[in-house]
């Protein structure tokens, strides 16, 4: 047992949530076993990963060991994400409210470290878009290399204010707002959170929840739905949001139906009776998540679309260069961002269009690679997406060392006579691209990416 202390005040705070527990939640902190849990990623299939599945997510799965994921070569190609289970209620979320395939825009406007994003990413399919926006310039790179794992050509990482949306009138089907909150859910994982808790933090965490409501409100569509989140147990930042959401807009509760086996707690609010959906620890095998989903009734008015492009068109002799590299390429548009040739769906061009009048993306679709003399030399991003056109281009699977030499950008010990780019693979799922010459190999693993700690011990 480890010896938790809590924060003044904390305990008897929590003590009037609803469905609370006082003994199963010390337990839950007091045990040293944490639980670890990664969500696979449906478009990479690896049969690798095993475990017992996280009750409300397909894809979710409990794991007996926490083993060293930045020693693990699937990890690198996109397989899975290490995301804590409770999190995954999002996707139970999702399967409840969309339920036919008609193609939708939805955006997690809350979104780095990406977890969240890769899991809407997962709930959708290519004719859907997902907008991923992370307001902190510094946290938008690891949500981009999370995407660029996960690898489809149906996103757009953007880095705004909530306020920047507001121009976007009635543009997204459904909009997740994970929002930034005082953290008392992630005490078990991440203790050193608990010296930052204080009531005087969940109130002013509670101030910029509605500001946060407010300014993306109007980029919500009629009939939209809204899926608020928050790591916290305070009822502030969680059922007296969704009563504030209920008295100052048009909207409604939406119930989501849970098994009661699962152990969530179900809760309303006081004066709209607005459903909730509370994690504990201790009575749900996961951290401390607050989760609900509401419908817009009203609407901001619609936007007008951009259909001219804002991007520079590849060339048709530029198009025929890339297909080659692309499966299915009829079903993406191309175009060029300063140097480099990228691809989105088809059907995003118009969306693209828009977003770009308003906002600052960061991403858009699949980075292809740039010309160099004649050369395209392909890029990062095109080997881990799932648009690639494995069948026409060379392959070599590495061996754990090899993979994990590769993913340093050491050198790679392996005899081999082809020649020319290659995608080097592990488990047949692609970690990069390497050059082949007749007498070495150029590893263009990322060097912002690559590995450089040492290896654990076991
Ligand atoms: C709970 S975290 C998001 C975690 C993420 N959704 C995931 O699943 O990986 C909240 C995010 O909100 C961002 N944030 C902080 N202040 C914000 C604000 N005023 N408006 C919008 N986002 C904010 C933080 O930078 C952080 O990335």
């Amino acid at each position: 047992m480890k010896n938790v202390e809590f924060p003044a005040h904390f305990l008897d705070s929590l003590k009037r949530e609803p469905g609370f527990e006082a003994q199963n939640f010390v337990e839950a902190h007091q045990n040293p076993h944490a639980i670890t849990s990664i969500r696979l990623n449906p478009f990479k299939k690896s049969a690798s990963k095993t475990g017992k599945q996280v009750p409300w997510c397909k894809e979710g799965l409990y794991l007996d060991t926490r083993p060293s994921f930045t020693f693990d070569p699937l990890f690198h190609a996109g397989a899975y994400y290490v995301q804590e289970a409770s999190s995954m209620f999002i996707d139970h979320i999702i399967k409840n409210i969309k339920q036919n395939d008609e193609p939708i825009r939805v955006l997690d406007l809350c979104a780095a470290p990406g977890g969240k994003s890769t899991l809407l990413n997962s709930a959708l399919n290519s004719t859907d878009l997902l907008v991923a926006n992370e307001i902190i310039k510094t946290r938008v790179p690891i949500l981009t290399d999370n995407l660029n794992r996960w690898g489809t050509a149906n996103v757009i990482v953007t880095n705004n204010d909530p306020k920047d949306f507001s121009r976007l009138k009635g543009f997204f089907d459904i909009i997740l707002v994970d929002a930034p909150c005082s953290g008392s859910g992630m005490f078990r994982k991440d203790p050193a959170a608990m010296n930052e808790w204080s009531e005087a933090n969940v109130n002013l965490c509670h101030q910029r929840q509605e500001r946060i409501l407010a300014d993306i409100y109007p980029a919500l569509k009629e009939d939209g739905y809204l899926i608020y989140s928050t790591c916290s147990y305070s009822h502030q930042e969680n059922e007296d949001i969704l009563d504030w959401l209920c008295d100052e807009f048009e909207m409604e509760s939406i119930n989501i139906p849970i098994n009661k086996e699962w152990g969530i707690v179900e809760s309303r609010s006081v004066k709209q009776q607005a459903w909730g959906y509370r994690f504990y620890p201790g009575q749900v095998e996961g951290e401390g998540l607050f989760a609900a989903c509401l419908k817009k009734t009203d609407s901001s008015g619609e936007l007008p679309f951009y259909k001219n492009t804002a991007q520079q068109k590849l060339a048709v002799k530029e198009i025929d260069q890339v297909k080659a590299y692309i499966n299915e390429p009829d079903d993406y548009y191309y175009f060029k961002v300063n140097d480099d040739w990228l691809a989105i769906g088809r059907e995003h061009k118009e969306s693209l269009n828009t977003l770009h009048r308003h906002l600052y993306i960061k991403k858009s679709g699949v980075r292809i690679g740039k010309l160099v003399g004649k050369d395209l030399i392909p890029d990062h991003e095109l080997a881990l997406s799932t648009i690639i056109n494995k069948v026409a281009i060379l392959q070599i699977e590495l061996n754990y060392e090899q993979a994990i030499q590769y993913l340093r950008r050491d050198n790679i010990d392996i005899n081999i006579q082809e020649k020319g780019w290659s995608l080097m693979t592990f488990e047949g799922l692609a970690l990069g691209w390497a050059k082949l010459l007749p007498n070495r190999i150029n590893n263009y693993y990322p060097k912002e990416i690559r590995i450089l700690s040492n290896a654990p011990t076991i």
